[in-house]
């Protein structure tokens, strides 16, 4: 029986699960939390990293290859010692909304739309290495590697890491990512499959290269990891992490978490997968590379040598988790009280901008309840408002989608908040689709085992994936009409 190992390094812990590649079933699992904030020092990544691969026995003698799906976007910023140089700025960090408005002034929304498939914002990787150049600029002449999450990762686990820390040392030109985190950097081109160099430099105000392996380059360029193929391999696991030295583990490039979904899922045209984790996503396998020139759109590449059409908001997952609490209740308690309410909660409406939000691109907003009166203002109205608040989000992700030209036969609901049945009852009623409730399931980490099983086979391969419930759609148009007027009596 041949085994690999997928990884999920998310915002809010680090999933693996070992597999049989002959059937697709999970063997043993493994996780460890990561910690809160949008600013977090990547070492905190590793050793989760360590600890759910240990949990899972994720390096264990019986695995033979391994991939790193992880939270697209967050900067890592290297030094020429390997060391990261300042903590990572993660994708639901908004400092750097300034930084976004600053290159449309500069170049435009329609070119930069053109260049990367995708309009800046707050949280792609390009405008957070913009605001370091602007807030931090002791920094930047010490910057020589910019990666991503899972790349630095996948870096690490190859033995590659800060000089006198790990077993390769620190050799930058060793870094690696693939299409979908390259898609979201905002200075990569779908389109091309290449970096714009040109941009990046525009943002950092420094030169920089794509990493070659054995290439002593422009010492003055900063590098940014190769970019791989779908089933290229990304070198083994160095034995320093195995058991036995004559172990040989071969790595996949890894893949941004929600292109990784896709691949877990055997997601194909017509499946809409709309993901409720930290971050709320609405994406699709598209053939061809979408360039939506209003911005809501994300253009990005997915992890098969397709591409994924993307919308993500900021408030997901958590936005049932603070209403909870408020509430003095756990998740199956907010599911009591919102099942005690009617579609519409009475009139209550939650916009849900805890974080500030991304879609729309509100980056100060935040929250708040509307049509309280003594009437409506009960729990279980409230409890029902903010998953409705939640699904109205990513509705209007939906609109934006299929804008785009993406045709949805129905939608494949995952995340961490699909496990709330609620939000299942919820969902059927916003959205205007049949909704597929996959068996629970991890699935980005699963999306990662089967690009590890690709690399390993030299073909993709297909696993089963069980469906827990279809439900049919049972549309009620009133919930997203008081979503709209409220949002319209706002203004931020
Ligand atoms: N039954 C539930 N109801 C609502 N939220 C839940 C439930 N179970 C887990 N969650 C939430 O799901 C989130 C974790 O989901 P996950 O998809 O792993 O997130 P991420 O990938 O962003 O780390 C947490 O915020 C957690 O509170
Ligand atoms: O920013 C995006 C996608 O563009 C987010 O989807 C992140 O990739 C984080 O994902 P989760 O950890 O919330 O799943």
């Amino acid at each position: 029986m041949a085994l690999v190992t997928g990884v999920d390094s998310s915002t809010q812990s680090c999933k693996v699960v070992v597999v049989d590649t002959a059937t697709g079933a999970e063997v043993r699992t493994g996780r460890a939390l990561h910690p809160e904030g949008t600013e977090v020092d990547p070492e905190a990544w590793w050793q989760a990293l360590l600890t759910a691969l240990e949990e899972a026995d994720g390096l264990g003698s019986d695995v033979d290859a391994l991939a790193i799906a992880g939270q697209q976007h967050g900067m890592v910023l290297l030094g020429r010692d390997g060391r990261v140089l300042r903590d990572a700025l993660l994708w639901n960090d908004t400092r750097s909304a300034g930084a976004a408005e600053d290159l449309i002034g500069e170049l435009g929304l329609a070119d930069l739309v053109a260049r990367t498939g995708s309009a800046p914002v707050a949280s792609f990787t390009g405008t957070k290495v913009r605001w370091v150049r602007d807030a931090e600029p002791d920094v930047v002449p010490g910057i020589a590697a910019v990666a991503l999450p899972h790349d630095w990762l996948t870096w690490r686990l190859r033995g590659f890491g800060p000089d006198g820390g790990s077993p390769l040392g620190p050799v930058l030109d060793e870094l690696v990512t693939d299409r979908s985190d390259a898609s979201g950097t905002a200075y990569w081109n779908p389109t091309t499959g290449e970096y714009d160099l040109a941009l990046f430099e525009q943002m950092l105000g420094r030169p920089a290269r794509e990493a070659q392996a054995g290439d002593a380059g422009d010492p003055d360029a900063v590098v940014v990891p190769r970019v791989l193929g779908p089933a290229a391999a990304a070198g083994t696991v160095h034995a320093a992490h195995l058991a036995s030295a004559d172990r040989r583990i071969v790595l996949g490039p890894g893949a941004g978490d929600n292109a990784g979904a896709a691949l877990g899922l055997g997601a194909e045209e017509g499946d809409v997968v709309v993901s409720l984790g930290t971050s709320g996503t609405v994406f699709a396998v598209a053939a061809d590379a979408v360039a939506d020139a209003s911005g809501t759109v994300a253009g990005f590449a997915d992890a098969s040598g397709l591409f994924l059409p993307l919308v993500a908001t900021l408030n997901a997952a958590r936005v049932l988790s603070s209403v909870a609490n408020v509430l003095g209740v756990d998740h199956d308690g907010l599911a009591e009280l919102a099942r005690s309410a009617g579609p519409g909660a009475g009139g209550v409406v939650l916009v849900p901008y805890f974080e500030g939000e991304r879609t729309p691109n509100l980056p100060t907003a935040k929250a708040s309840f509307h049509n309280l009166s003594i009437a409506s203002a009960t729990r279980g109205n409230m409890a029902r408002a903010a998953i409705e608040g939640m699904l109205c989000g990513l509705a209007d992700a939906l609109d934006a989608v299929r804008a785009a030209g993406v045709v949805p036969r129905h939608l494949l609901l995952i995340g961490g908040a699909t496990q709330n049945g609620a939000v299942q009852d919820v969902a059927a009623q916003v959205f205007d689709l049949p909704v597929r409730i996959p068996a629970p399931g991890e699935y980005v980490a699963r999306g990662a085992a089967v690009q590890a099983a690709w690399v390993l086979a030299g073909a993709r391969p297909a696993w089963p994936v069980a469906t827990l419930e279809d439900r049919a759609s049972d549309h009620r148009p009133v919930i997203r009409e008081q979503y709209r007027s409220a949002l319209a009596s706002l203004s931020f």
